[in-house]
């Protein structure tokens, strides 16, 4: 029977083992949100994952919600970013890029000219983001006019070709978390009154057109996208979860696309927050399927026993076992991150964690 240790096909890629990095954000984007030689080194260490999928990376200025959070819109960007995938790849590693746009989290210090943050509706999220060397409430939202949003797949079409001129395997359309396309999914917070609102479908359909906008550009074999149907994250709720996420992801079938990968729970909470049916997810997307969300040797080993996921991704146990991979396999015990290092600074807390066999003096 199948283990989360032996290679796995996804499209074209030939991927070492199951175990996926999930994205993790860290803020330590240099000047002009430009990816440093650390960030190299950080995802050198990790390069034994089978895939790993970046920290989410704004697609424009106006997709920035967070301080010191790197970008793929501009040549320095895309130079900074081809030091971390030749560090993954001289490992033998395979990389994708998250793409991103926070739509309404974000605050108007990170905006061009102040400019307030945009959103599907203009309803502010009860939320506090990291700007300023602080953690200040986000700024009133506007919605987004209809002319717009052609503007706004593009952006994300750009990134995905600068992802790709980066030496990134693929992208990862960041569609959950409570970030715009996700916004644009949930009707607690899309009450547009356009094709982009009051249904399943128009509210589905920014995620769709970015999806097949990326398709077009790089190709349905390095495209896969993150969604989380039932994840309060940044203050996003849906009426009817299962009927609005069965739909996407039939769509996202019909796109083709290589991955969906799903956030089974409350992001980095608990998984029975709400009740949901990710077989059914599971079910209508024929090719990968990466579970996420809390997972541990155990859980994963009986899911992919069970067949309710072909990949699993871990976030946090990353962090601090560059090595996690081995460690699983080998049954090494864990170390525990240092939570006052997550989110920015530099070296400490992000390339100091040694692999097992240094720490324990192998
Ligand atoms: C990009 C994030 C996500 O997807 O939740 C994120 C952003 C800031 C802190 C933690 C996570």
């Amino acid at each position: 029977n199948k283990t989360l240790f032996e290679p796995y096909t996804l499209g074209s890629l030939t991927l070492s083992n199951r175990i996926v990095m999930a994205p993790l954000t860290r803020n330590r984007a240099g000047p002009d949100f430009v990816p440093g030689d650390l960030t190299a080194e950080y995802y050198g260490q990790r390069a034994s994952a089978g895939l790993i999928i970046s920290e989410a990376t704004q697609i424009s200025q106006q997709g920035q919600g967070y301080q010191d959070t790197p970008g793929i819109y501009t040549q320095a960007q895309i130079e900074g970013w081809r030091k971390v995938t030749n560090a993954v790849h001289e490992k033998g590693g395979r990389i994708f890029l998250q793409l991103w746009h926070v739509g309404r989290v974000s605050h108007v210090d990170l905006q061009e000219n102040g400019a307030a943050p945009v959103a599907p509706s203009a309803i502010r999220a009860e939320i506090k983001t990291f700007v300023n060397n602080g953690f200040f409430a986000v700024s009133e939202p506007r919605a987004l006019e209809l002319d717009e949003l052609p503007g706004i797949v593009d952006d994300f079409r750009k990134a995905a070709a600068n992802a790709i001129a980066a030496g990134f395997d693929g992208v990862e359309i960041h569609g959950a978390n409570g970030y715009l396309l996700d916004q644009f999914a949930r009707d607690g917070v899309n009450v547009r009154t356009d094709g982009y609102g009051g249904s399943i479908e128009n509210r589905a359909r920014l995620m769709l057109e970015v999806t097949a906008a990326v398709v077009e550009e790089i190709g349905a074999e390095r495209t896969g996208i993150r969604i989380s149907p039932v994840s309060p994250a940044n203050g996003v709720s849906s009426s009817d979860a299962q009927a609005q996420f069965d739909y996407i992801v039939d769509q996202l079938d019909a796109l083709g696309i290589v991955y969906v990968h799903v956030v089974e729970g409350a992001t980095g909470g608990p998984r029975d927050v709400a009740p949901f049916d990710f077989g059914s997810l599971r079910r209508r997307f024929k090719n990968t399927y990466i579970g996420n969300n809390g997972y541990d040797l155990e859980l994963a080993t009986s899911h992919l026993a069970e067949g309710k996921a072909d990949l699993f991704a871990f976030g946090r146990p990353f962090i601090a076992n560059p090595d996690l991979v081995e460690r699983l396999q080998t049954g090494a015990p864990l170390a525990q991150a240092n939570p006052s290092t997550i989110y920015g600074g530099t070296a400490a807390g992000y390339t100091d964690y040694p692999a097992f066999a240094a720490a324990s003096g192998h």
